[in-house]
């Protein structure tokens, strides 16, 4: 078993524990009658194909599968599109290229179409790569199967390149995602660093989770604020962004700034008097904070402070996801792949695969549709950026009061201590 908490306090229970992942002594399929498919959904990320290609290998190789179709183009392509047949020769070099091989699409999950679909072509183990809602859409099917008695394995691989996936540890692609970054905040940097006044700009993406921000900020060291969905943000007054900004400028003669793309949101709605429009998948499309932060800066330097500056706005969103992964993300590619197969094998259904600290692991798969993974505010990582950057916390002063309410807290734990020992 692999347990979800690592970390107890004393007294309390002894937690959830997902069934580790890996080769059963007890198969459950025969080769010879395994009918499997693999479907991608949702947005890109780096490292599906490699999945895709372990996928189809890990059955052909450790179980003697030959027989495994390829949905084209996301979940309506069980009913609306034709199949391919995949064998380790039709894969054999994917893993080199970005995108999926398969096409994606969002939107366009009909249940009782896919069971349907599913059923008809005598299907008997689904693999499904995909984000949050491809999760759902799988747990959606596994249901529908389950009600409908059939003998199949529903078998959710997690993508997403926000790693906004609870449970697991880390979503693939997203290390690739993160190092790709560094190239667009290495342009930002060296581009004011070589002018007066320079202001950089980088939007990365995270649409309501702001890891990506985040971690290419604290990689990169040449990033002065990291601004996240999570952690509310202001412009104007004593702490705010504006007052920041001026400050660097005075300090150093640049500044960098890393927006994950959900952050602000709420501001450039107000201020473009947006309505809220939603993408085929029911995810709201966000407005492009960037642009507007951009806007907001040059107005304030140009308007109040009377103050030239040189803004530099560099939006590389899509770019960090169209490529393909890097030598760790292969790796740990392989390794979802392998256990879901592994899983399926085992006649294991309606789980999702992915590290639990650290140790692969079959997860039921509404544990991971239940909540969002964002980065918390409180925990350790989102301290060490505060620490890194020097940047305001935004914190507004009703907060403050609080803040330093707990610090006297802390300071007289930490007293006690002292005196005690
Ligand atoms: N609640 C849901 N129930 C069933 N299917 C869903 C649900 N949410 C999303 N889907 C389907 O999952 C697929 C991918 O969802 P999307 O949100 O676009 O990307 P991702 O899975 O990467 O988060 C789409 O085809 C969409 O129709
Ligand atoms: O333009 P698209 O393809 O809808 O993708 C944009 C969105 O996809 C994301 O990469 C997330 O995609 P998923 O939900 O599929 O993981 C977001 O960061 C971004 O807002
Ligand atoms: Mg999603």
């Amino acid at each position: 078993m692999v347990a979800q908490k690592i970390v107890v306090q004393k007294e309390s229970h002894r937690g959830v524990h997902f069934r580790r992942a890996g080769p059963r002594e007890k198969v459950y399929f025969t080769s010879e009658e395994v009918r499997a498919c693999i479907v991608t959904c949702g947005g890109l990320c780096p490292g599906i194909n490699t999945v895709l290609r372990e996928i189809v290998c890990g059955l052909n190789y450790m179980y003697g599968v030959d027989d495994i179709l390829g949905i084209q183009g996301g979940y309506r392509g069980f009913y609306s599109k034709n199949t391919i047949k995949l064998t380790p020769k039709v894969v054999n070099d994917i893993h080199k290229r970005g995108g999926t091989f398969l096409q994606t699409s969002r939107g366009g999950h009909d249940t009782n179409k896919i069971v349907d679909n599913i059923q008809d072509r005598g299907i008997n183990q689904v693999y499904i790569i995909g984000g949050d809602g491809t999760q759902k859409g799988a747990a959606a099917i596994y249901k529908e199967v389950e009600k409908r008695g059939l003998r199949v394995a529903v078998a959710g691989i997690p993508k997403t390149i926000d790693n906004d996936i609870a449970v697991i540890d880390k979503s693939f692609g997203f290390d690739t995602a993160v190092e790709e970054a560094q190239r667009a905040i290495n342009a930002a940097h060296v581009e004011v660093e070589s002018v007066e006044n320079g202001v950089g700009i980088v939007k990365l993406m995270g649409r309501y989770s702001g890891f990506i921000a985040m971690h290419a900020t604290l990689a990169s060291r040449d990033v002065d604020c990291c601004l996240i969905p999570e952690s509310p943000f202001y412009l104007e007054g004593q702490g705010g962004l504006f007052e920041f900004v001026e400050q660097r400028l005075k300090e150093n003669g640049h500044i960098v700034i890393v927006l994950a793309e959900g952050a602000g949101q709420d501001y450039v709605a107000q201020s473009m008097h947006a309505v809220d429009e939603k993408d085929a998948s029911g995810n709201r499309l966000l407005l492009d904070s960037g642009l507007w932060l951009t806007q907001k800066i040059k107005d304030h330097f140009t308007n109040v402070q009377k103050m030239a500056i040189n803004m530099k706005y560099i939006d590389p969103t899509y770019m960090i996801r169209a490529i393909p992964s890097n030598a760790s993300d292969n790796i740990y590619c392989t390794l979802l792949a392998q256990s879901a197969v592994h899983g399926a094998m085992a006649g294991y259904t309606g789980f999702t695969v992915g590290p639990v600290n650290s140790r692969h692991a079959y997860i039921p798969i509404s544990c991971v549709t239940e909540t969002q993974n964002t980065v918390k505010l409180t925990d350790r990582m989102w301290a060490r950026l505060l620490a890194s950057t020097n940047q305001p916390s935004f914190v507004q002063k009703c907060e403050l009061v609080q803040e330093r309410v707990n610090k006297q807290t802390i300071d007289e734990i930490n007293n006690m201590r002292i005196t005690s020992i």
